[in-house]
């Protein structure tokens, strides 16, 4: 006759499911996030480092914790939110695993204390190590995403801010910049975390101007500064090296300045005379053809662009526009959004 388990005996039970589905969920997390790296991005680095967390995770699942599997009885497995059922982008898929190898790891790290206290001390490391991946390996994206995006778009404050920048991301839209100067900061917050979110459902970059503060509190990609405002150097350590900083720039100093200092790609403008920036003086298309010479970070050329003159612009050199009223105050955004890349994309097949 088989003994029953003691209460204790019981109790250890659960803890070893406990741990032998968590190590489960953290590898299969792992093993999602390493085929992108692998596939995706073509990046031996980041697949390599998947794929030795993967065999960390691999080293703790002993037998004894395999044999205290009970699937059949694990309520747990008919569980599911609609929202792992769809998936807007890859970034959402990352995001998703990155999330549960996070919570496996805590999980394992605090009932492995019941079990094998070195273990608890490994998955508290791997969860440090997991969290510097994850860093690497968004600020890899976003920088992937800049290098592709042709055309950015600059809000301009409007009643139909939402609509406009939904029906533009609609059109292909990647890049998306929240410009308000005159809104409290209570306004602001609500529509940059309205439009963060936005971004994020259809795989955007989303950039915040000028403030530093609103871009870390929502949690953007990044944050757009000028000549005027707060130090790159200052930006930088705030931001991370794994955010975005973009700079305006009108002449060759500012933008030799500007790769020196390390910003990620910068504004080449105005073009032309606009009234969305009042008094300041046109660069002309003479910048854009230097900047086309000798810019070596993505840069964006900005300032009067629309569907006539987007032609000049790109003839002058310019892969890559920024606008504000071409989009903000289209009466078809998606029309014109997909006008505008048709043009950005008709020299160069998509970037
Ligand atoms: C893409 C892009 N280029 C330039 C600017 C202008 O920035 P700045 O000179 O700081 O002026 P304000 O936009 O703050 O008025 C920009 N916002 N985006
Ligand atoms: C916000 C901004 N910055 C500029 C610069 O040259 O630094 S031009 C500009 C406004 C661009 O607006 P529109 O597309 O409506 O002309
Ligand atoms: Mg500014």
């Amino acid at each position: 006759m088989v003994e029953p388990y003691s209460q204790k005996e019981q109790i250890q039970q659960v803890v070893y499911r406990i741990l032998d589905a968590n190590l489960d969920r953290a590898r299969e997390g792992l093993r999602i996030i390493e085929e992108w790296c692998r596939f995706g991005l073509n990046n031996a680095q980041l697949a390599l480092e998947c794929k030795r967390l993967r065999q960390e995770v691999a080293k703790w699942h002993t037998p004894e914790l395999r044999a205290a599997r009970d699937t059949p009885g694990d309520p747990g497995t008919e569980l599911t939110h609609p929202q792992e059922e769809q998936r807007a982008s890859i970034k959402s898929v990352l995001q998703a695993n990155f999330c549960r190898i996070e919570e496996a790891l805590r999980v394992l790290e605090e009932y492995s204390k019941l079990y094998h206290p070195t273990m608890a001390k490994a998955c508290k490391q791997m969860r440090y190590q997991v969290y510097t991946l994850e860093s690497s390996l968004m600020g890899h994206q976003r920088h992937q995403l800049l290098w592709r995006s042709r055309l950015y778009l600059v809000t301009s404050p409007s009643e139909t801010l939402l609509n406009n920048v939904e029906a533009a991301l609609k059109g292909g839209l990647t890049l998306l910049q929240y410009r308000d100067k005159t809104a409290d900061d209570s306004l602001r917050l609500e529509q940059a975390r309205k439009l963060r979110q936005l971004c994020h459902i259809y795989g955007a970059l989303f950039i915040v101007n000028d403030r530093v503060d609103v871009a870390l509190a929502v949690d953007a990609d990044g944050v757009h500064l000028g000549q005027q405002d707060m130090p790159i150097a200052v930006a930088r350590q705030l931001l991370g090296s794994q955010r975005l900083i973009g700079l305006s720039t009108t002449n060759k100093e500012e933008m030799q300045a500007a790769i020196a200092e390390g910003v990620d790609y910068i504004g080449v403008g105005p073009v032309y005379e606009t009234p969305t920036k009042l008094g300041k003086v046109a660069t002309g298309l003479e910048y854009v053809s230097y900047a086309a010479k000798n810019c070596s970070i993505p840069w964006f050329a900005i300032g009067g662009i629309d569907a006539n003159n987007i032609n000049d612009v790109i003839d002058a050199g310019a892969e890559r526009v920024a606008v504000v009223r071409s989009l903000m105050q289209a009466e078809q955004p998606t029309l014109v959004t997909q006008y505008l890349l048709s043009q950005l994309n008709r020299i160069k097949p998509e970037l």
